[in-house]
């Protein structure tokens, strides 16, 4: 059977980040027998062995997420999350923006546009724990971590505060990695799920 990964496909960014964990799969040749495809219906999430959250919208994410009736089946999904920028907003505990009810995936503490009006949108090299390379990182109207539990594995940390997080099977970026063509996130992603194809 094929390795189902989902692309989160209410709002946002969906096309590219099929298109990056589609490279991504071919380049490591990790997997022969894939799938990635944009996820819509809640019947469809325990099959994934991971879903990406992309970018977009995050208060209209969580509406469209409830809307859908998927958040019994996010809540008890064990596959791991691949989060960006909104999805990180999606994947909290908690969040400074009372209309976005996160699904609390990953033990952190959210700001929404945590960067201000004259940075809406930049990019910057950053460091990235384990990373020999600096990792070219674009930030659109991003969020940043204030604050992370014991169990989450802080990846990369910035001026203005924490911008990658891995927890168990799950990984959160502020930035949007599926715009660089860089895919060591999606290939350390895709490694940490544990899976081995029959
Ligand atoms: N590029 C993005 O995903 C922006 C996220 C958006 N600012 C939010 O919090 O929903």
């Amino acid at each position: 059977m094929a390795i189902k990964i989902g692309v989160l496909a209410l709002q946002g960014n969906v096309s590219e980040h099929i298109h990056a964990f589609e490279a991504a799969i071919a380049r490591s040749g990790i997997f022969k027998n894939y799938e990635v495809f944009p996820l819509k219906k809640a019947d469809d999430i325990p099959s994934c062995s991971a879903i990406a959250i992309p970018g977009g919208e995050s208060t209209t994410i969580s509406r469209l997420i409830d809307k859908n009736h998927m958040r019994e089946e996010f809540e008890n999904f064990s596959g791991g999350i691949f989060a960006t920028c909104a999805g990180m907003v999606m994947c909290a505990g908690a969040v400074d923006d009372e209309r976005v009810k996160p699904l609390s995936l990953i033990d952190i503490e959210v700001g929404r546009n945590a960067f201000g009006r004259q940075k809406d949108s930049f990019e910057a090299e950053i460091e990235i724990k384990g990373y020999k390379e600096p990792y070219r990182a674009i930030f659109i109207r991003a969020p940043v971590v204030i604050s992370a539990g014991s169990g989450v594995e802080v990846l990369s940390e910035i001026d203005q505060g924490i911008v990658a997080v891995k927890s168990g099977k799950h990984m959160a970026l502020s930035f949007h990695p599926e715009l660089t063509g860089d895919f060591r996130l999606h290939i350390d992603f895709i490694k940490n799920l544990g899976i081995t194809e029959e």
